[in-house]
């Protein structure tokens, strides 16, 4: 990791309160917080212009598609568009072709991540070889390269063998890394493709029912239970889970959670069209749901938001429903969705935002410079908001190469003006720091 460059930056209000502050960023790390602050000439100035600044968000689930398939994203668009969403680091998902069960693979994103610079990108290895759930992969091997692979998951599928489950979180644990479990009985969702409820029953969608993941979780946080393990669970979508969670915890069981973006916004009355770019595993639920989630995200019951940020190409999307890949772009419109349902609605203020954004993830995933207070001597890992500008999402105008957002001529209430990675500046006004108007864009659009 670079040391980090030295900034002032000027007029900003730290988790929006208070009057505004500069701060003083020297060699990466927070040197002064205060008014009137000054610095040599030569140091890079960035005017705040009375923004929020909140500790950079950290993704806990993110896929960025390289190995394989760089057609849909790359680790630089992929860390370009985490970057203006206000991350500085996110988890890149095993579920790459070659699938990342080995430390070559978790090595390389690890390394491909840190040339680009502009996230600090974790690859997450495979619990299992393949994803294929007969064989714990070598999370030890992992764990030991230069990656420090410190988050496991097969997600895209569930570990849905018991006892391989319970082995994986056991091994975890002697290797203190954490487990994240994409909770879903395959027994149960054979051929579905949406929320088994009304809404697929009159459109005819064979339906995904809620049991398929609230099983895995109960079991999961039961196999944790008896392991001493942690365990962690994937996209939580329905409000049994919250339930289970709450109980689980209520045993002192090591269980967290994380929920998407849309599935706290979104719900299955957008099905009607029958649009695939409304497809994601698990489905879009119902209202109900939304509003339960969104409790329990105020509430600490689900620890964090991750995007489940996952791009595919047109052609995989733009096909008949049943057909389509499942998924949905997440990193540059997550915050705007948070603040929709979570600050607009009074759930959140900007401190909870920060802690579900940034703190716990990085508390979770236990990342030790990221997630921290704004404060002297911490690193200065920084997302600026302007909570006065709005700005209406168009996929094709998104860093990401793919551009399956749901939320295309949305308004988003806020946005980010600047991200700050070891206090360099990543993005600034809706451009990476990888997009620079000087050099062209190369076939992927990303400007080296
Ligand atoms: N969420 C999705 O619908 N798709 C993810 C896999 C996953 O998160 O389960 C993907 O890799 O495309
Ligand atoms: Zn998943
Ligand atoms: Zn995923």
């Amino acid at each position: 990791m670079s040391a980090g460059q030295s900034i002032l930056i000027t007029d900003v209000r730290p988790y929006g309160e208070g009057e505004p502050v500069d701060i003083l960023v020297r060699d990466g790390v927070i040197a002064e917080i205060g008014t009137g602050l000054s610095a040599p000439d030569d140091v890079e100035r960035l005017a705040g212009e009375g923004a929020i600044a909140l500790p950079g968000f950290v993704d806990m689930h993110t896929h960025l598609r390289e190995p394989g398939r760089e057609d849909t994203e790359t680790i630089a668009s992929g860390s370009a568009a985490a970057a203006l969403g206000g991350y500085t680091a996110v988890f890149a998902m095993a579920n790459t072709d070659p699938v990342a069960d080995n430390s070559t693979v978790t090595d390389g994103v690890y390394r491909a991540g840190r040339d680009v610079g502009l996230v600090d990108v974790h690859p997450v290895g495979a619990v299992t070889v393949g994803l294929r759930g007969k064989q714990l992969a070598e999370m030890g091997m992992m764990a030991a390269g230069a990656a420090g692979v410190r988050m496991f998951s097969d997600d895209g599928k569930c570990v849905d063998d018991p006892l391989l489950m319970r082995r994986a979180l056991e091994y975890a644990t002697g290797l203190d890394v954490l487990i994240a479990q994409h909770a879903e009985e395959p027994r149960l969702t054979v051929g579905a493709v949406a929320h088994e409820g009304p809404t697929a029953a009159r459109l005819g969608l064979a339906g995904w029912p809620r049991a398929a993941e609230e099983s895995i979780v109960i079991r999961d946080a039961l196999l944790a239970r008896d392991a001493g393990a942690r365990v962690h669970i994937c996209h939580a979508s329905t409000e049994g889970t919250v339930e289970l969670l709450k109980w689980a915890r209520a045993q002192g069981i090591s269980i967290t959670a994380e929920v998407t973006p849309h599935h706290l916004l979104l719900n299955d009355s957008r099905l009607e069209t029958y649009d695939p770019i409304n497809k994601v595993n698990p489905p879009l639920r119902e209202e109900s749901d939304n509003l339960a989630l969104r409790q329990a995200l105020a509430d600490g019951v689900i620890d964090c938001v991750a995007t489940d940020h996952a791009p595919h190409a047109s052609q995989d999307k733009c096909c008949e429903f049943a057909q389509a890949r499942p998924g949905m772009l997440g990193l540059e419109t997550a915050l705007g969705v948070v603040v929709e349902t979570m600050v607009t609605t009074g759930l959140l203020d900007w401190r909870g935002v920060a802690r579900v954004m940034s703190e716990r993830p990085a508390e979770i995933v236990r990342l030790p410079d990221h997630g921290r207070p704004i404060a002297v001597n911490e690193p200065a890992n920084l997302t600026l908001v302007d909570p006065n500008r709005s700005w209406v999402v168009a996929g094709d105008e998104l860093a990401s190469l793919s551009d399956n957002t749901p939320y295309e001529a949305m308004t988003m209430p806020v946005t980010v003006t600047a991200t700050l990675l070891r206090g360099a500046v990543t993005a600034r006004d809706g451009v990476a720091a990888n997009q620079g108007a000087e050099s062209g864009p190369d076939e992927h659009g990303v400007i080296a």
